[in-house]
């Protein structure tokens, strides 16, 4: 891991991860929403949210479909499918591209939208970006090359030919902090920093892996989510600070995939499932 500065390594993401205190109960823990799946899309559903859940967070709230909602909760029963808060929301990861309306798929989104929490916004919800809902809290953006593409209206070789300068254009134009995926990931704030991991494993490139990112993200997120002010004046450091945990969810994601991965193929299941290891590892320091 090496930022512009070389300063962000194992040790920062390891500041990255909540510890839970004796006087935590769940919700102080934090709460993550996801509004994500769909009928198009339902695995993508139980990836996030089974990553999500395997980084450590108080709860995970599903809203989405009925067939994705019982996939979710057939694989992980402690998902909390009813309405209701959250410390932070993740939206897009598997929702209909289709262009096909659904209103009660745009009703969740604006449940999350409105609820007035930090926001992670990967996939369908990139363009979400520039609704003026999702303009007054702090938020990140988790594209691939292609959607940061697409999202800046920019071909997709331009974006891979100088994806350092693509990504800090769109944290600029967006407002937003932007995580850029590929081989080396890329974050960028509108105020110039710039993060860059670069140590996961090509076996990494396999359906799903972005979901199971976002779903980790989102829970450093919602973990986190008191230290973020909300506030126009904390805004250059709320950026800041979601910068680091969406480095930390790269490392974490990264680390996790060399894990399952130890020199062959992986399943997201499997990257899953390694989470808990990377980020033991983190904390007693056996990670480096
Ligand atoms: N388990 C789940 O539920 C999963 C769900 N997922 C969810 O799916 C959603 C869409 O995500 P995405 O990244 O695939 O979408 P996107 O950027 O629009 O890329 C489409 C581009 O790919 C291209 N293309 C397609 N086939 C190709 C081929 N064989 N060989 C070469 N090119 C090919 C295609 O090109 P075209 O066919 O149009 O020429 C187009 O340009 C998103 O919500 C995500 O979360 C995923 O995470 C996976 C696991
Ligand atoms: N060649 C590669 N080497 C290392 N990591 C990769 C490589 N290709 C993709 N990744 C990682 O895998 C993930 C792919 O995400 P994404 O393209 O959104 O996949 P999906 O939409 O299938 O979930 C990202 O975290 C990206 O950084």
């Amino acid at each position: 891991m090496s930022g512009e500065a070389g300063t962000f390594g194992v040790s920062d993401a390891a500041a990255c991860i909540r510890v839970p205190e004796d006087s935590d109960d769940k919700y102080a823990r934090g709460v993550l929403g996801v509004v994500a799946g769909s009928d198009r899309y339902p695995g993508a559903a139980v990836l996030a949210v089974e990553a999500a859940l395997r980084t450590g967070l108080g709860m995970v709230r599903y809203l989405g479909p009925r067939r994705a909602a019982d996939l979710v909760l057939a694989r992980r029963p402690e998902t909390v499918t009813a309405a209701g808060r959250a410390q932070a929301w993740l939206i897009g990861s598997g929702l209909d591209d289709s262009g096909e309306t659904d209103p009660l798929a745009e009703h969740r989104v604006s449940v999350a939208l409105e609820a007035g929490a930090p926001l992670v916004l990967d996939a369908g919800a990139l363009p979400l970006a520039r609704d003026p809902r999702a303009r007054s809290v702090p938020r990140v953006l988790t594209p691939h090359a292609g959607e940061l593409a697409r999202l800046t209206g920019v071909d997709r070789a331009t974006v891979t030919a100088d994806p350092e300068r693509a990504v800090r254009d769109a944290a600029v134009t967006l407002d937003a902090v932007v995580l850029l995926k590929g081989a080396t990931t890329r974050i960028a704030t509108p105020d110039g920093r710039m993060l860059v991991v670069a140590e996961a494993t090509p076996w990494l490139a396999t359906a799903g892996a972005g979901d199971a990112l976002a779903g980790i993200l989102g829970a450093l997120v919602a973990t986190h989510a008191r230290d973020l002010a909300l506030s126009e004046i904390a805004r250059g450091a709320d950026h800041d600070r979601l910068a680091e945990l969406a480095a930390a969810a790269a490392i974490v994601h990264g680390r996790a995939a060399l894990r399952a991965s130890a020199g062959g193929p992986l399943t997201i299941l499997d990257l899953c499932a390694a989470v808990p290891a990377v980020i033991r590892g983190l904390l007693d320091g056996s990670e480096r």
